[in-house]
């Protein structure tokens, strides 16, 4: 539980669903969401399938959930903490057209069952108000705006479209210039909300006909006086509904509707971005200056406030990727911590009850100072200078020698025994700190050898590592160079192997040269045979073997022509082939050297060998490395061990001594520190103590004043009520419902004044038991 007046507090977040809307239910008349039974936890099913998405919050609302039971549960608890004169914000956040409106403001504001929070927020207000003592009063306004388009409307005077934020140390951050109307019942407040509501933008979009293209902020501040000692209590609620998150696709926004949601969109991002600031644990800076909204809000999220948001969703299918962006944006907001405390003023009384306390506990405080600077007597301690009454008012510095001699009295009353031991203790104590000293400067100085050697250790792993990565690189180019010299010489084997086709389709073709030309020369031979036979024959057989062996030395003839013809295109043949054979072979071999070439340059024999000899080199290094750092690590192992046990060598009396001196010493340090804070909150406290006197002073001063000025006012006013009432009527036929004309009346309401006018019987506030101050505008 939270101190009374003060505390911090987590954002309440609950969760509304709201039923299936005709257009879902043409869709699909499925679910995507189930409740837990406590109304906890929320289970998301996608359509993707897989484990539905759990989600936890401070309550969950199903569609079944009326209009009361979320206000009761999400809403009355921060109201009722306006009442104690907190501040207070609730806001509705969702997907367009699920359910911010209905939950905030509801479809009707005088429907008992559909009213929402805001209007049974007012009700729970004015009925606290009836139910209070008749010591108490009250003073109710009322304010009403909307953010549209990155601009503050004042939706209760609409010619105030472009309103700034400011920020002071009072009021803390506050929209200057807003409309504020003191209201006396709850007509009023309904009559201002449906005022302020027509002033409102709405459009129309796929999703909803009547969508919010707005934040709304309804403000009610609520003022409680004590008649009895004057104090009072002020407490704030914003009720906010935002306007809907959207997919501009599904909205079928275009020209203005577009604008507005980019706008819309731009601004929650921004209270998105502010949220997650607040609770990602490692921002620095919350952007709440980068919307109107969060700068306007800035209190609520992380500030003086109680919050609660209320996030709405729809449950169909169709918008399950919303519903689960909404639950996380939720999520997200439950660990925003608030601090919220009592905005009050203290009254003459109260201050004089703050003084009193204020004298008694300095009483206190002055007898504990004596008491330690007698221990720190004992302990032979000094005492600073402050005590000896410099810098401090002429009656403390008084106080303060009284309490001295009296103090020296004591001192002079203690047995010299005691003093003697104190001594001998405090020399031990001495001796036992110079020993430890010694020991802890050289457990200190090992320390910053073992650091070194660490570091050492560090460069030489990172050496080790660069030389690794370096030799990978060398292996990794070695690899690449023999895989191109592999490549290369399976290209040699392939040009060699056509080399020795080629050689042997040449010998082939000498071959078949050789032999036709044996051919020729057999055939010409033999024709030369032939001649010869034929001349001899001719010379000795007849004329008609001659002409005979004519026919059929032409004939021979004929055939040695054919044979020629023959031989001469086989030669021709032949010669194509060996040009051929000559053409290729003075172009592969040219290239086949060249390529020989190439691999040879690449890769020699010496390239080689200095690679295996550079990466032996690396190796060897490398193992040195290796073998240092392992040495090292075993040099350290053994300096920790000398470190153990030199820290294990202290023996255990000594380290009880060590323990007993340090406890002695912080004690030490301790009292001194508390002696120079009491002494200098006595100072302070003898100074407030005369200012709060004078304070008290002027104010009884003036309040006696005042209550002189009161009983004439009072007088005055019992004569002025008569007129006034008279006049109020004639106001109030005269004002339309809407127009508000009436102006702007500080109404005091007295607690206990019975029941709070129905809607029924409406009565003018003037009419109720309520006490017209003065009139006051803005
Ligand atoms: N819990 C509910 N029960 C019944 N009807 C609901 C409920 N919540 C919303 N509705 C209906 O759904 C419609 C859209 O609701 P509402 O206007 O409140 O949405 P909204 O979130 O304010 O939308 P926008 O962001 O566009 O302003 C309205 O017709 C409303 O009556």
């Amino acid at each position: 539980m939270e101190d009374e007046d003060t505390g911090t507090g987590n954002v309440r977040v609950v969760c509304r669903f709201r039923p299936l809307n005709e257009k879902e239910k043409a869709i699909s008349m499925q679910v995507c969401v189930n409740f837990s039974p406590d109304n906890k936890t929320v289970l998301v099913r996608t359509s993707e399938g897989g484990e539905p998405t759990k989600f936890n919050f401070d309550y969950v609302f199903t569609p079944l959930a009326t209009q009361r039971q979320v206000y009761e549960i999400a809403a009355k608890p921060t109201v009722e903490a306006i009442i104690q004169g907190f501040n207070g914000t609730i806001f509705a956040y969702g997907q367009t057209s699920s359910g911010k409106t209905f939950s905030m403001t509801g479809p009707d504001l005088y429907d008992e069952e559909l009213m929402g929070i805001i209007p049974r927020m007012v009700s729970t207000v004015f009925e606290n108000i009836v139910n209070a003592d008749e010591h108490l009063e009250f003073q109710v306004k009322v304010a009403y705006c909307e953010i549209y388009m990155e601009k503050i409307k004042d939706l209760l005077d609409p010619s105030k479209t472009n309103l700034k934020v400011h920020e002071d140390k009072a009021r803390g951050v506050y929209i200057a210039d807003l409309t504020e109307k003191y209201v006396g019942s709850m007509e009023e407040v309904y009559d201002l909300m449906a005022f302020g509501t027509s002033n409102r933008e709405v459009g129309y979009t796929h999703m909803n006909a009547g969508s919010s293209r707005s934040h709304s902020l309804f403000c009610l501040t609520l003022n409680m006086t004590n008649k009895k000692d004057l104090s009072s209590k002020t407490g704030k609620l914003y009720l906010v509904d935002l306007a809907g998150s959207e997919k501009v696709g599904k909205t079928g926004a275009e020209g203005k509707r577009l604008e507005e949601a980019k706008n819309i969109n731009k601004s929650l991002t921004s209270l998105g971005q502010v949220i997650t600031a607040l609770t990602d644990g490692k921002s620095t800076h919350v952007p709440y200056r980068d919307s109107k909204l969060t700068r306007v809000l800035q209190d609520s999220l992380g500030g003086n406030s109680k919050t609660a948001l209320i996030i709405t969703c729809s449950p169909s299918p169709y918008n399950e990727a919303e519903t689960i962006s909404t639950l996380r944006f939720g999520i997200r907001a439950k660990s925003i911590k608030n601090k919220p405390r009592v905005n009050r003023e203290y009254t003459v009384a109260e201050l004089k009850l703050m003084l009193d306390k204020a004298k008694e506990e300095m009483v206190i405080k002055d007898k504990r100072i004596l008491q330690l600077e007698g221990s720190l007597k004992t302990l032979g301690a000094a005492i600073p200078p402050s005590a000896s009454g410099k810098d401090q008012p002429p009656e403390a510095a008084e106080e303060e020698q009284k309490n001295e001699s009296s103090s020296e009295e004591e001192e002079k009353k203690e047995p010299e025994i005691q003093y003697i031991e104190n001594k001998e203790m405090i020399q031990e104590l001495e001796d036992t700190k110079l020993r430890l000293s010694e020991e802890v400067e050289n457990s200190l100085k090992l320390k910053a050898e073992i650091l070194k050697k660490d570091e050492e250790i560090e460069d030489l792993k990172e050496q080790n590592e660069n030389l690794n990565e370096e030799v990978q690189s060398f292996e990794a180019r070695y690899k690449l160079l023999e895989d191109t010299l592999t490549i290369k010489e399976e290209r040699i084997d392939a040009l060699t192997d056509m080399n020795a086709s080629l050689e042997s389709e040449i010998e082939a073709l000498n071959d078949k040269v050789l032999k036709l030309s044996q051919k020729i020369s057999e055939k010409t031979t033999e024709n030369e045979q032939l001649i010869r036979q034929s001349t001899l024959e001719r010379q000795v057989s007849s004329e008609d073997e001659f002409s005979k062996l004519k026919a059929e030395l032409e004939e021979e003839r004929g055939k040695t022509q054919w044979e020629k013809e023959k031989n001469q295109a086989l030669t021709n043949e032949l010669k194509l082939v060996q040009r051929r054979l000559d053409e290729t072979i003075s172009v592969g071999l040219p290239k086949m050297d060249k390529l020989r070439n190439e691999i040879i340059e690449e890769v020699t024999l010496k390239e080689r060998e200095r690679w295996n000899a550079e990466k032996r080199t690396i190796m060897k290094d490398l193992q040195t490395r290796v073998k240092q750092v392992i040495d090292l690590e075993i040099q350290l192992d053994e300096l920790r061990e000398v470190n153990r046990n030199i820290e294990s060598n202290l023996s255990i009396g000594e380290k009880e001594l060590k323990k007993k001196t340090d406890t002695l010493e912080r004690n030490l340090e301790q009292l001194t520190l508390m002696y120079h804070q009491l002494v200098s909150e006595k100072s302070k406290m003898s100074v407030e103590s005369k200012i709060t006197e004078k304070k008290i002073a002027r104010i009884t001063d003036k309040n006696k004043k005042l209550e002189e000025s009161l009983a004439i006012e009072k007088a005055k006013l019992a004569e002025a009520l008569n007129q006034v009432q008279t006049m109020s009527n004639e106001m109030n036929d005269r004002s339309h419902r809407y127009s508000i004309s009436i102006g702007n009346i500080r109404k005091t309401i007295q607690g206990g004044g019975g029941k709070v006018a129905s809607r029924q019987t409406v009565m003018h506030p003037l009419m109720m038991p309520i006490q017209e101050e003065r009139a006051l505008k803005g």
